[in-house]
């Protein structure tokens, strides 16, 4: 018998979203520079942060840091934990109002008792940096977008980056969060593929993997999509953060998709840490340059 060789599988491509992160936002460091000659205004940002989680608060540092890198200005307002919704709303309103700010950014989860939607619909839509506005959100639905949440947008462009054409692909998007999963699928719309949104609820999440071109996910469960699920060659891109035990008594960061199972089976598939997280502080900084153009009447080019 002479049976014909099992094809070997082909590790897949890895999207390295650090690097495409780094090289957007050097590009981006010249724009804003040409902003600032063109209309002599410096773009800001502001973030909010109530409460005292360790991780926000070394987030929104990071935030912080590569904005100032690109030329931008950023503000940071650290309020305490206890803080009631009337101080909250005041602050938002006080930054709608400031002429230096561009971009607010009111970081999420909110700790209880705060009204995360009420806080969401005080941010100026123009100043909306995260996309989070039902404003923004509706524009995005509408297939008009303008400020477009940084997350999905992040990974848009990652697979636009790889250069594969979506027209007519299936993407399947997991999680239907209004941060990621909702815009994700809004998105992918726009670029004519053939959207399914799963959560929760959703039978037969396998199957639904895998007839999957374009795989998203946004759950928050290490490890959920394994890799028998991915349809061989499918690009997967990997929203999940999640902190677990590394087994020697620290810890270390995955995502949602279980990665040495997934990487023999996909075509291309993002890292966790190293993929779609350091494009959403590229995209953050891009809309704030964005949102200061269009503020200021100036291009944002
Ligand atoms: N890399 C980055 O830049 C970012 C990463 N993240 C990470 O992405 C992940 C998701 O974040 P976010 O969208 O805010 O999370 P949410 O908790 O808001 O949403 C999670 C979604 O997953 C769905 N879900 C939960 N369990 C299952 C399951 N077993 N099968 C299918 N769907 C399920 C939920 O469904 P239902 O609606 O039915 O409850 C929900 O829609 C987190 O790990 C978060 O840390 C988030 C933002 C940015
Ligand atoms: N208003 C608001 N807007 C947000 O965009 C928002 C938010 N609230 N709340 C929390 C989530 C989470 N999020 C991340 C952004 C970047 C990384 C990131 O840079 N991750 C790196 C480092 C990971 C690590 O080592 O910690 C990586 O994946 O390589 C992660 C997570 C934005 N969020």
């Amino acid at each position: 018998m002479n049976a014909s060789p099992l094809p070997r599988p082909v590790p897949a491509r890895v999207i390295d979203g650090k690097a495409v992160a780094a090289a957007r936002t050097q590009a981006l460091a010249q724009r804003v520079a040409g902003f600032r000659e063109r209309t002599g205004v410096v773009p800001g940002l502001a973030v909010v942060l109530v409460g005292d989680d360790a991780a926000s608060a070394i987030y929104v540092r990071r935030k912080a840091r590569q904005c100032e890198a690109v030329g931008m200005r950023s503000v940071q307002h650290v309020l305490p934990g206890a803080t009631t919704q009337a101080e909250l709303l005041a602050l938002v309103e006080r930054l709608n109002r400031d002429p230096d700010v561009h971009g607010i950014l009111v970081q999420l989860p909110l700790p209880r008792p705060l009204d995360e939607a009420a806080i969401l619909a005080a941010v100026d839509p123009d100043k909306d940096v995260d996309g989070f506005h039902t404003m923004n959100a509706g524009r995005l639905a509408l297939g008009r977008p303008a400020l477009v949440p940084c997350t999905p947008l992040g990974c848009l462009l990652l697979l636009r980056e790889l250069g594969v054409a979506l027209r007519g692909k299936r993407a399947l998007v997991v999680g239907r969060s209004v941060i990621v999963g909702r815009p994700m699928a809004q998105l992918l719309l726009m670029e004519d593929c053939t959207v399914t949104i799963a959560h929760r609820h959703s039978q037969d999440l396998a199957m639904l993997c895998r007839e999957a071109d374009i795989l998203i996910v946004a759950v928050g469960i290490p490890g959920l999509i394994r890799g028998d699920w991915i349809r061989p060659g499918a690009v997967v891109i990997d929203v999940g953060i999640n902190r677990v035990d590394d087994g020697a008594g620290g810890s270390r960061i995955v995502g949602d998709v279980a990665y040495d199972e997934a990487a023999h089976v996909a075509g291309a598939i993002t890292p966790v840490p190293g993929g779609v997280g350091p494009m959403t502080i590229a995209c953050l900084l891009e809309n704030t340059l964005a949102a200061a153009a269009a503020i200021e009447g100036g291009a944002a080019a």
